[in-house]
């Protein structure tokens, strides 16, 4: 029998409320529907507003979808209230959003935002420690990644909120990819990143996907998205009717 799929979105809808402009309300999506398997890497496609990062949040359990199911599968997990290891983000109480964000999923969102007065290396390592591996440990790996991105070891002790743009964003791709969680969401990792640098997360995507890690991901750079994405899914389709005729 063939593996389920990691991430399947089915039937979602997602309408804003402007709460700013009387509760007017901004439908996006209508009958969203996706897999993402093992060990494939998904780009979702689409003009500025389709409702790309909207995706990656309702994923990520930070916005709320209106209907439908987003479920995530991760062999061996035995979520709360789950059947074999599946949750339905879409459904789940908070308590089961965190577990899910500690055990499957991985966020690399665009901007880094981290604690003040924490180093780099400790940043990158954080989220390994959180997760059990011990400190030495946690900080060679991350140590390796800050050096495959290229940030000098003279900043791994400094705290990130003074680096640059490009540096920020090294350092949060680093914390993104320092666990091996079965589903990674890609936000614009390398919006930006030189040339160097864009190749480095082309080949650490590449890596994690030849693991069988399954990501999701919003690639505006062409280059990146053909060396990367399996298959592209063009979230145009699922805009709402109203949006669609405006
Ligand atoms: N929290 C929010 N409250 C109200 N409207 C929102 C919110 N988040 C997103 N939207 C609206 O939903 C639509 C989709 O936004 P989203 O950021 O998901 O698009 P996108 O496809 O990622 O765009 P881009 O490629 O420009 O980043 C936009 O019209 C946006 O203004």
């Amino acid at each position: 029998m063939a593996a389920p799929p990691i991430l399947a979105v089915t039937g979602v809808d997602k309408t804003f409320t402007m709460h700013l402009q009387g509760g007017q309300l901004l439908p996006v999506l209508r009958g969203l529907t996706f897999e993402v398997h093992a060990g494939e890497c998904v780009a979702l496609g689409g003009v500025s507003g389709a409702g790309k990062s909207s995706i990656l949040k309702m994923v990520y359990g930070n916005y709320a979808a209106d209907r439908g199911n987003i479920v995530l599968w991760c062999p061996g997990a035995d979520a709360d209230g789950g059947i074999d290891g599946a949750v339905d983000i879409a459904a789940a109480d908070p308590r089961q959003v965190l577990r899910a964000r500690r055990d499957t999923m991985g966020y690399v969102s665009q901007f880094l935002r981290c604690v003040p007065r924490v180093g780099a290396l400790q940043v990158v390592a954080e989220p390994l420690v959180e997760r059990g591996v011990p400190t030495a440990q946690a900080r060679e790996r991350a140590a390796r990644l800050l050096t495959r991105l290229a940030i000098p070891e003279r900043l791994w002790s400094l705290p990130p909120a003074t680096f640059s743009g490009g540096e920020q964003q090294r350092v949060n791709i680093a914390r993104g990819f320092v666990t091996e969680l079965p589903l990674l969401l890609l936000d614009e990792p390398t919006a930006s990143l030189d040339a160097r640098n864009r190749d480095v997360v082309t080949e650490l995507i590449r890596e994690k996907r030849a693991r069988g890690v399954a990501m999701l991901g919003i690639f505006h750079d062409a280059v990146v998205r053909d060396a990367v994405a399996d298959r592209v899914v063009g979230v145009e389709m699922f805009a709402s009717a109203v949006r669609a005729a405006a």
